[in-house]
């Protein structure tokens, strides 16, 4: 039998209801789940064995979900800074992925990745990129939860060279990660630019089948519209419609050029958006309306797209800036509040990914992803308002404990399962020979 563990933070934000803030009370772990969430005054009496935890200063969130990213890309963190979307991808991202994308440089860039998600808080990641198969496994290795995708794009790589080939190669990783728990897998198709009619009616079926998401870059800049109509004669959304595409299984990143007749459009196909407010203002790419999306009723999360574009995956700095984005964009100071940007970093996130039954928020029977966050920092002092601080003032520096289903993932600031020099040792090595290259 596991040991029942009692976590005692200072406090605890359940997420669901949304604006909750409970003093004294403790959270019991056993296994992989969440208990109960009870008054410490109640603990001797209902779990007299529990083996507890104290949490001093701390409040325990559930873990963050990095609702979009490009694990690997952390190698290519600062390597093309600067520049518009196209030119980014065209001139420097895709000449670098040819010549260096493989397993050696996806492991590398994975465990880099996920090494800075853990330490800030991130427990689960939706993640888009070539060789998911090793992403995966470094995963696993590293105890944290993601959501593999299964690329498609009309580009030859290393991972495939025919859109057939990347449709056999999708389904045997996700054959292969079936029996994996805390994974699973979305397809991945790049963009509507970069994927054929044919291979998104493909996907579509094999979706419903499967059952998994479908997570495509959408909408991210001003030429696609332009672009979809000289290609396909219709618009994005009007071409996704007709290829059945328009619905709840889409998750659909960055959207920043919607109208708002395309807002109602996306609200009554239940589309989730992953919101990545920092991409899109270094790219220049737009901004997603994430307030008007919000009233419509559309479930947004945030992601932070790869380190290529961001350049961080710090999931605190990207809830600081929706949150602020939100209100700078709107004109409206109550758009997305602290509140509203901590849901969509957790259970918005889940709920896009098809997993809110299983984390996202403190609630029992729930898998027990949790976060204590030290909350006792200059950085944060005094805490008029837990969840203000979290937002509005925390860094991921003051992450201090990591729980991936149960298990301890950080310990006090540090890595449990991975090692670190080791992966600062590497990373320093693919330096040198993508500076070489550029
Ligand atoms: C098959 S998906 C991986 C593919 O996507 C590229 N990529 C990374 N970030 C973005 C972005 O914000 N917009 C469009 N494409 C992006 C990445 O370099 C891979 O080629
Ligand atoms: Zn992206």
């Amino acid at each position: 039998m596991s040991e029942l563990r009692a976590l005692l933070p200072e406090w605890v934000v359940p997420v669901c209801p949304e604006n909750e803030v409970l003093d004294g009370h403790a959270v019991l772990i056993e296994g992989d789940r969440i208990l109960d969430v009870i008054a410490v005054d109640q603990l001797d009496e209902a779990y007299p064995g529990a083996v507890r935890q104290a949490l001093p200063g701390c409040a325990l969130i559930p873990g963050l979900i990095n609702a979009h990213a490009h694990s690997a890309m952390a190698l290519m963190r600062g390597l093309a800074d600067d520049l518009p979307l196209m030119r980014w991808l065209q001139d420097h991202i895709w000449p670098a992925e040819q010549r260096w994308v493989g397993p050696d440089f996806v492991r590398a860039g994975s465990e880099l990745a996920i090494a800075e998600m853990l330490l800030g808080g991130t427990t689960c990641f939706n993640d888009n990129y070539f060789f998911p198969d090793v992403t995966a496994a470094t995963a696993v290795q590293a105890g944290m939860r993601a959501v593999l995708g299964l690329p498609v794009i009309s580009l030859p790589t290393a991972w495939a060279q025919t859109e057939d080939e990347y449709f056999s190669r999708g389904l045997e990783v996700h054959q292969s990660l079936r029996s994996e728990a805390l994974l699973s897998t979305a397809f991945a198709p790049h963009a509507p630019y970069t994927v054929s009619d044919s291979a998104f009616r493909r996907m579509r079926e094999l979706a419903e089948e499967m059952d998994i998401p479908i997570h495509l870059h959408l909408l991210e800049a001003d030429g696609e519209i332009e672009g979809s109509k000289k290609e396909h004669g219709l618009h994005p959304l009007d071409r996704l419609d007709r290829l059945g595409l328009l619905s709840p299984r889409l998750l659909a990143v960055h959207m920043t050029q919607l109208t708002p007749t395309d807002m109602d459009r996306v609200a009554r196909a239940g589309v989730s958006v992953l919101h990545c407010p920092a991409s899109n203002l270094k790219l220049a790419s737009g901004i997603c309306p994430v307030a008007e999306l919000d009233k419509r009723g559309v479930n947004i999360a945030i992601g932070t797209d790869g380190a290529a574009s961001n350049n961080t995956l710090d999931m605190f700095a990207e809830m600081r800036l929706a949150a602020l984005l939100a209100k700078g964009a709107s004109g409206d100071p109550e758009a997305v509040p602290a509140a509203r940007a901590l849901s969509m970093a957790t259970i918005h996130g889940a709920r896009a990914l098809g997993l809110d039954g299983e984390i996202g928020s403190i609630e029992k029977g729930k898998q027990a992803d949790l976060v204590a966050v030290q909350l006792d920092h200059l950085q944060t002092a005094p805490v008029h308002h837990v969840i203000s601080q979290l937002v509005y003032a925390c860094s991921s520096r003051q992450v201090e404990q990591v729980w991936v289903a149960g298990r301890q993932v950080v310990a006090g600031g540090e890595l449990q399962h991975l090692d670190m020099e080791r992966i600062a040792r590497q990373t320093r090595e693919w330096h040198r020979r993508l500076a070489d290259f550029e």
